[in-house]
This record gives structure tokens, sequence and C-alpha cells, in this order.
């Protein structure tokens, strides 16, 4: 604390400076860190730890575990293509290494000082708005107050969505921080919720011994990218032993001495030693101040437009604006955040190409509009359609083949709109149909370039050849 901000804070008054970020996820301490390295004066507010989900109880620690779990499952791939294999699974280096190098045990000091390094000043506590510009924290210390004579960032994230099933809030649930913290794999684990999370982390526990099961409500598994997506991980994951229950509602959970009942609305009941939560994230704007500068704290997420202006002198960035709850869209209008900051021009939001790549093994990559969404938009849709295992890298690669590449053509202007990669390194064959989609690349230009053989991203090739 500087002296002038003492005295501000003993007096009670605002302490003025350029500006306030309110949330240091993987969003606000991109655009905190680089307006202090600007030479601005930068508060950075922070309510649990410098670095927000994606460090600690995301992204990188539920990598992780994926790439522990992948391991063993191409262990056990060796009978028939390499020799004989003996797999003993033990969650023991996997907890360790998240402890270690992932979170150090959820303490975030190198990213605290990594941003007070850059010249920011961290203020721990939780930030509202004070009307504009105004920024009160209610920390440890007590309560502090900022005027932010450039402008105040929101970038506060987002939380588990719980669904209002009876009993669930009078049990002892586990949501993906629970997950990611686990010191040791359940015996049994029920799964509500079939999106990113919940297939991502059911397989991993599987693939250590955890006797799974996922309840998904909708009519396939990851509902929100192509149908052929979701049956194919069902497929997969059903292969591996899980059980995959789709259109499945939550009817009521109890928990009774050291198990969970699940009963569905279809009369049947589930089981398992721990239930995980994983039905979506949301923005929770209720607690913002958000009133103070006249903008609905009933809202889902902070709407804003292409520079991420959420009001005056007001901007958002990250989960928080709904978007898409991805680290790579957080980063991405973070950096829009910091050029209309610092006043620089360039381009404004673009979500024509986003990327989502799900961790599940096969990856299930995707970009821009699926078949569904392209028809709902009134677009003529020509799709192709081409299987990794008939590929030549598909039929090479053998055990742990399954996937395919599917395009999505707007065939009145010639250009793909959206496209899925499904299989082995899924996410990473996508990039060059991301290129497409946001590039507007003819599709007759994309038919005749060069595909290196035998990759799996020659797929693509095969998937142009089937747009119809
Ligand atoms: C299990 C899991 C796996 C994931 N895997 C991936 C992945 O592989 N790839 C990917 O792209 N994304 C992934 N995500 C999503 C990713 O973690 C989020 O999209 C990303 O963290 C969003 O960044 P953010 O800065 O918007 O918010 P957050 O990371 O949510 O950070 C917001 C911060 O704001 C703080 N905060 C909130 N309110 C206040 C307040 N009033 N005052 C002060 N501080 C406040 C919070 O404490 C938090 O630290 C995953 C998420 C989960 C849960
Ligand atoms: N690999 C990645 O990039 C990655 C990984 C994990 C999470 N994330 C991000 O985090 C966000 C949250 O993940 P998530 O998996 O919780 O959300 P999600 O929106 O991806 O999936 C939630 C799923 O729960 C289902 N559901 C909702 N209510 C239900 C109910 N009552 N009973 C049964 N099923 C129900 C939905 O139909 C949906 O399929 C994702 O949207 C994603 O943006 C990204």
């Amino acid at each position: 604390m500087t002296e002038q901000s003492g005295r501000a804070e003993r007096a009670g008054q605002a302490e003025e400076v350029d500006v306030v970020v309110i949330g240091m996820g993987p969003g606000g301490e991109h655009i905190a860190g680089s307006l202090a390295e600007a030479g601005l004066r930068v508060v950075g507010v922070e309510a649990e730890l410098v670095g927000g989900e994606c460090p600690y109880w995301g992204c990188v620690p539920s990598k992780m575990m994926i790439r522990a779990g992948n391991l063993l499952a191409e262990a056990r791939r060796i009978p028939g293509m390499a020799g004989r294999e003996q797999v003993a699974p033990d969650w023991t280096p996997v907890a360790d290494r998240i402890r270690a190098e992932a979170t150090d045990d959820w303490d975030d000091r190198v990213a605290a000082d990594r941003f007070t390094g850059k010249g920011g000043r961290l203020v721990r506590g939780r930030g509202r708005l004070a009307g504009p510009g105004r920024v009160t924290v209610d920390g440890p210390d007590g309560r502090s107050t900022f005027t932010a004579v450039r402008g105040v960032v929101i970038a506060t994230g987002s939380r588990p969505r719980v669904p209002p099933v009876p009993g669930l809030a009078d049990v002892p649930f586990w949501t993906n921080r629970d997950a990611i913290a686990a010191k040791e794999p359940p015996r049994s684990l029920l799964v509500l919720g079939g999106g990113s999370i919940g297939v991502e982390l059911a397989q991993v526990y599987a693939r250590f011994g955890t006797d799974v099961t996922v309840v998904e409500a909708a009519d396939a598994l990851v509902p929100m990218e192509e149908p052929e997506a979701g049956e194919l991980l069902a497929r997969v994951l059903a292969a591996e032993g899980l059980t995959v229950r789709t259109g499945a509602r939550a009817a009521s959970v109890r928990y009774e001495g050291d198990a969970f009942a699940l009963a569905l609305e279809d009369g049947g009941e589930l089981t398992g030693h721990r239930l995980l939560v994983a039905t979506g994230r949301g923005a929770d704007l209720s607690d913002l101040g958000l009133d103070t500068v006249g903008l609905d704290p009933g809202a889902a997420s902070l709407r804003t437009d292409g520079l991420m202006h959420a009001g005056h002198a007001l901007w958002a960035a990250g989960d928080v604006t709904g978007h898409g709850a991805f680290t790579h869209v957080a980063m991405y209008e973070a950096d829009i955040v910091i050029r209309a900051v610092l006043g620089e021009s360039g381009p404004e939001a673009d979500y024509r190409a986003l990327p989502r790549v799900t961790f599940t093994d096969p990856e299930i990559g995707a970009v821009g509009l699926t078949e569904h969404a392209a028809r709902e938009r009134g677009l003529t849709v020509r799709t192709g359609l081409a299987q990794v295992p008939s590929s030549a890298r598909g039929w090479i690669h053998k055990a742990g083949n399954e996937g395919f590449v599917k395009l999505v053509e707007d065939a009145e202007r010639g250009v793909l709109v959206g496209a899925t990669t499904a299989g082995p390194m899924g996410g990473e064959v996508l990039y060059g149909l991301a290129v497409a989609v946001q590039a507007e690349v003819p599709v007759e230009r994309l038919r005749h370039m060069i595909y290196a053989y035998p990759t799996f991203h020659r797929g693509v090739e095969d998937a142009l050849r089937a747009l119809r």
C-alpha cells in the first residue's frame, strides 16, 4: 500500500487509479497485467485465487488428469499391436502432480507476484461497482474504495449451475472443484450432465477404475455439438465400461450412508459413492453493483458490444460475457479490452470461428456452426462426412482410431461455416478448418490443395469430396 492510498483508505476516501479490474482469472489477469506493464495505475481485485478457475480447478489440472488417463488407455491398446501389457493405475502421481505442478496446493503466490512484478496492485476481496468508475472492495483488511479514471473491467467468470432437482441442495455433491482435488478415485461416480466437464472427467475416473454412470438430460452427450459426436462418445464410453444414460432426467436425490441415490423421472434409480454435478456454468451478476451503473443484475450474462464495452468506461471479458466459457475466449476478449483501454484501434470481436475442443479420447474438435445451427439460420447447407478408421492414417493407427470429420458448407457462398474433427488429436486436426472458417476460404480452393499423406487431417479432403 502506498502512503497516499493508505491515507485515502484511513480517511474513508476513494483512491484514484486508472483502471480497476474485478476478477483476476485468465481474462482479468491478462488485462490487468498488460495495462500495468503499459504504465497505467491498475488495481486487480480478486476474491479467491489470482489465475481463476482454469489453472486451479479447470483446464490445467483436468488436462493433467486426462493425460494420465490417456497413458493408461494407450497402454491397454498394446495387445495385438505391440506385445503384452500390465497396467496398474495409481491416482497418487496424478493428485501429487496437480498439487505440486499445477496449483502449488491451491496457492496463488506465483501468479500474484507475476502481476505485482508488472507494476499492478493486487487487492484481495470482493469487488463491486458503486457508481460509474467507482469500485468498493470488501476484503480481509476492511473496505477500500477506488475511482478509476479510465474505467472498470468486469472479468468475474462463472460458477457451476446447480439444477433444481429435489434433494440436491441438501446432499454433499461434487462440483468440478472436488473432482479436481480428489486424492483418490471414488469406487463409483454418478455424473449429472454429459457436457464437456461431465464426459472429460467421467472418462478419466473410469480409466482409473471408478464405476461411472453419466446421466444426460438431452438425447445425446455433448448436445451442443454435432449429434455424430455424442453418438461416438456414447459408443466409446460404453465400450470402456461406463454406463451412459441419455434422455434421462433426474427426479430427486438422496444421500444415505455413504452413497447417493439418484431417482430418474422414468422410475429408475442409480446409485454412486460420489455425485458430480456438471450441468453447466453461468455468470453471477447479482452482487456486482450493476444497478449503480444502470445495468440489470438479474441478466444471465453481461452484454457487450464489439469492443467489449458493457457501459460507459466499463468493459467485460471472459465467461461473464456469455460468448463461450473457454479460456481462449477470455484471452481473446481480454486483448480487445486492452486495446480499447489504451485507445488502440483493432478489429471488433468476431465469434464466427469460435473453436471448442472436448478433451476426451477421441478428442472432439469443433469450430463455427453445427449443421443444425446453420440450418436454423436459414443457410442452404451441404455437409460432408468422412470416417477416421477408413482413412489411411486411421487404418494404420488401428486401436483407438474412432472418429470422423464433418464439414458444414454454406452452399450459396461456397465456404465452410462449421466443422467437427473427432478422433486422435481431433483438437489439433481442427486448426486448418478453423482458418478456413475464419478466413472464408472457398471450398473450391480447399479441394485443390495438397494434404500430407498419411495424416489424420487428410480426412478433411475426403469430407470435402463428400459434400452434398
Ligand atoms: C473442469 C473445467 C475444465 C475446463 N477446461 C477448459 C479447457 O480445456 N479449455 C478451455 O478453454 N476452457 C476450459 N474451462 C473453462 C475455463 O476455465 C474458463 O472459461 C476460464 O477460466 C474463464 O476465465 P475468466 O477469466 O472469464 O473467469 P474465471 O476463471 O472464472 O475467473 C474469474 C475470477 O474472478 C473472481 N471473482 C468473481 N467475482 C469476484 C468479485 N466480485 N470480486 C473479486 N473477484 C471476483 C473469481 O474468484 C475468479 O478468480 C474449463 C472449466 C472447468 C470448470
Ligand atoms: N475442454 C473444454 O474446453 C472445456 C472442458 C470443461 C468445461 N469447459 C467449459 O465449462 C463449461 C461448463 O461445463 P459443463 O460440462 O458443466 O457444461 P455444458 O454446458 O458443457 O454441459 C452441461 C450438460 O448438462 C446437461 N444438463 C443440464 N441440466 C441437466 C439435468 N438436470 N440433468 C441432466 N443433465 C443436465 C446439459 O444438457 C448439458 O449437456 C462448458 O460450457 C465449457 O465452456 C470447457
